[in-house]
C-alpha cells in the first residue's frame, strides 16, 4: 500500500528536533553523538543533515562505515514521524558507495515506498558536497511496527523510569515516538 502522510505531521521544511536527548543518532546530551538534524519533506520523506566529527572515524580521517549506516537508519527512523506509528529497524542493507571525510556534512534523504500491514518499507541516500553532490551512502530498510510496550519491556530500567518522569510532557511521549 502507498504510505499515508499523517493529517498531524509537520509541515514541509519544518525541523523536527530531537525525539529524544540521550539517542546517539539525533539527541543533544550525547557528545559523540551524530547531532543529526532532520526537516519533514513533502508527502512520507525526509531531509537532514550530519556533519562528520573526529570521534566518528573508522580510519584515518574517513567516516566509520557503521557510523554512516546510523545516520541512515536515524533519517529512515524520523520518517515514523510522519506517518505517526511507532515502529523500530527490522532491517537496514547498506550500501557505501564512496568514503565519507570527516569535516564532510552528509545531505541525506529518505522516504516510505510502501506499508503493508506492520511492514514499512523505505530508502534513503546520502550525497557529499550538497543536496545534490554524489552520492556516498544509500539503504534500504524495513520498519516494523510496536506497540510502546516494546521499550518499556526491553529498555534498561533507569533510562526507562528517567524518560517516563520527565515533566516536559511531549518530550515523555516523543522520547518513546508516540504520538503526544
Ligand atoms: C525518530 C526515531 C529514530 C529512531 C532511529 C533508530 C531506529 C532503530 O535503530 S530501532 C533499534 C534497532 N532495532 C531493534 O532493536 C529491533 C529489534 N527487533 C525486534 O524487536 C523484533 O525482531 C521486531 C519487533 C522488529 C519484530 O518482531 P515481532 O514483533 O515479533 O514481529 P514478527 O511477527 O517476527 O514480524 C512481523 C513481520 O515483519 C517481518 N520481519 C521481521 N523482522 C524482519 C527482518 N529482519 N527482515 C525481514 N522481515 C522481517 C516478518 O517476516 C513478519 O512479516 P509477515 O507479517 O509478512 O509475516
Amino acid at each position: 500500500m502507498k504510505p499515508v502522510r499523517h493529517p498531524d505531521a509537520p509541515a514541509p521544511g519544518q525541523l523536527l528536533g530531537a525525539h529524544y536527548g540521550e539517542c546517539f543518532g539525533c539527541g543533544g546530551l550525547q557528545p559523540h553523538g551524530l547531532h543529526l538534524q532532520a526537516r519533514a519533506g513533502e508527502g512520507v520523506s525526509i531531509t537532514a543533515e550530519f556533519t562528520v566529527q573526529p570521534a566518528h572515524q573508522g580510519a584515518p580521517g574517513l567516516a566509520h562505515g557503521g557510523v554512516l549506516a546510523t545516520a541512515l537508519d536515524e533519517t529512515l527512523g524520523s520518517l515514523n514521524w510522519l506517518l505517526r506509528t511507532i515502529a523500530v529497524t527490522g532491517r537496514l542493507e547498506t550500501d557505501f558507495v564512496r568514503p565519507v571525510p570527516v569535516g564532510t556534512t552528509l545531505h541525506l534523504e529518505a522516504e516510505v515506498t510502501a506499508v503493508a500491514g506492520r511492514k514499512i518499507y523505505s530508502r534513503a541516500t546520502g550525497r557529499v558536497g550538497g543536496p545534490d553532490g554524489p552520492v556516498a551512502v544509500r539503504a534500504e530498510a524495513l520498519f516494523i511496527e510496536v506497540k510502546v510496550d516494546h521499550f518499556v519491556q526491553h529498555g534498561r530500567e533507569e533510562e526507562i523510569q528517567a524518560a517516563m518522569n520527565d515533566p516536559d510532557q511531549v518530550r515523555r511521549a516523543r522520547a518513546f515516538e508516540v504520538n503526544p
